[in-house]
């Protein structure tokens, strides 16, 4: 990782971090409700896709304040989809960034609120932004439809559906377009709302987006075969436990790292095509195919 990449990252991390927990301690809200939700939010994270918004912002020249509140409504928004997913009724997952689940220690009933209350607040913050009201319903329109039913929430069923069949490729990445790229498509495409980009660079960036989602979850599927648990903060071998098709079960450990690396290609060659500045962009596409975590 380039030092500028590593200063990026902390910094943008720091911002987020610090106001995450604000915005929930600010809520009028009961307290039990408040702790299950900032306990999933302070767990820790990557917090991949307010950086991915960020980097775009900067990129445009913009400064990054103007993304701050869309970020965390991001984040929120992720925290809520990874507390659902550890759900006994999906994935029945123990460990979540190297912390118990928030059902292990809320309770069920607490998980599912405090995932709908992120959710519900994500969409109060978008609205509260003091950007031309057009830019907002946009930002708003265009977060509904990636993570709702067309988006995340259809993406998370398919996964479940294709889980003991043999999945195709095309049908994978159908899921994982969906289930995972989705959401990190419009963390790229909300920053280059606010920074006024055109709408050439904006599909550009989409299909950016694309790729980087599917390479992500390329790496996160070998993560979870040859990743260390300490690292990522997750058990590993939860795919195959769960029966679900995955790149390295399809196409062969050697498939998917070729698979991984194409998608790399691709990425970057959208990415040329936006004018704007690609350092940090380009940075984060190598970070997220070589994490080990
Ligand atoms: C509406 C909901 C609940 C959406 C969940 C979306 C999502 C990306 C879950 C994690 O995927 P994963 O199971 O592949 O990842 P991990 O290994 O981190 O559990
Ligand atoms: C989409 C998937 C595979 C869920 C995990 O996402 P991240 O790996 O970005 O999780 P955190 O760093 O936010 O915990």
């Amino acid at each position: 990782m380039t030092e500028d990449l590593k200063v990026f990252l902390n910094e943008s991390k720091q911002k987020i971090d610090e106001r995450l927990p604000h915005f929930i301690e600010k809520l009028q809200a009961p307290e039990s409700l408040k702790e299950s939700m900032n306990y999933s939010l302070k767990a820790g994270g990557k917090r991949l896709r307010p950086v991915l918004l960020l980097a775009v912002l900067e990129g445009f020249g913009k400064s990054s304040e103007k993304g701050i509140e869309a970020a965390c409504a991001i984040e929120m928004v992720h925290t809520y989809s990874l507390i659902h997913d550890d759900l006994p009724a999906m994935d029945d997952d123990d460990v979540r960034r190297g912390k118990p689940t928030n059902h292990k220690v809320f309770g069920e009933a607490a998980a599912i609120l405090a995932g709908d209350a992120l959710l519900t607040y994500s969409f109060e913050l978008l609205s509260t932004l003091t950007e031309d009201p057009e830019i907002v319903v946009s930002l708003i329109a265009e977060f509904a439809r990636a993570i709702g039913a067309e988006g995340m929430v259809g993406g998370q069923i398919s996964d479940m559906e294709g889980e003991n069949k043999d999945l195709s490729i095309a049908e994978l990445e159908n899921i994982h377009h969906h289930k995972t790229g989705d959401l990190m498509v419009y963390s790229i495409v909300a920053g280059a709302i606010l920074a006024g980009a055109t709408e050439e660079d904006k599909t550009n960036l989409r299909k950016f987006g694309r790729e980087l989602g599917l390479l992500f979850q390329i790496k996160d599927d070998i993560l979870d075969i040859e990743g260390d648990v300490a690292s990522i903060g997750k058990p590993v071998g939860s795919d195959a436990g769960n029966n679900k098709g995955t790149y390295p079960s399809i196409l062969g450990m050697q498939g998917a790292k070729e698979r991984l690396e194409a998608h790399i290609d691709l990425a970057v060659t959208s990415l040329k095509k936006v004018d704007m500045d690609h350092t940090m962009l380009m940075e984060l596409t190598k970070y997220v195919a070589n994490r080990n975590h």
